[in-house]
């Protein structure tokens, strides 16, 4: 097993990526979750018709969400990886990671309602 070639160039390098991202999307049961809602609350934001400021705030929400939830999924591999065996620092690695997903979700809920509530109660 020798060590990866680290000459790719920026084209293979970003094919990687999009494995990765779409590797997340196949296996990950909380990645498709973001990704359903992800649609809702675009089709929200098109329904309501919100403000160019709004829009960035749900595309950062969105994305943040996405990246972070990538990102806990290679933490999580690189912890099996390295151990299938019980260590507590491979339960904090994990706990720490999804605690960072978790604030973040968290975040986007109240950006969320932030943002679409006062659609909402105006059509009421
Ligand atoms: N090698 C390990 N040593 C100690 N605790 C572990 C180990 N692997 C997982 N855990 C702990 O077991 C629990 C479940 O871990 P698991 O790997 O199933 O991920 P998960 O949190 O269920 O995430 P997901 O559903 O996204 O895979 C977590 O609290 C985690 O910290």
């Amino acid at each position: 097993m020798g060590s990866p070639d680290k000459s790719n160039s920026f084209i293979s390098s970003l094919s990687f990526a999009f494995s990765g991202i779409a590797m997340a999307l196949k296996m990950e049961r909380n990645m498709r979750f973001h990704f359903i809602s992800s649609i809702i609350v675009v089709g929200m934001s098109c329904y309501f018709s919100i403000t160019k400021l709004e829009w960035l705030f749900i595309l950062f929400a969105i994305g943040g969400m996405f990246a972070l939830e990538v990102m806990n999924s290679a933490i999580e591999r690189v912890v099996d990886l390295v151990t299938s065996d019980y260590h507590p620092l491979a339960k904090q690695a994990k706990d720490l990671a999804a605690g960072a997903v978790l604030i973040y979700a968290a975040l986007t809920i109240v950006v969320g309602m932030i943002i679409f509530l006062p659609y909402v109660i105006k059509l009421f």
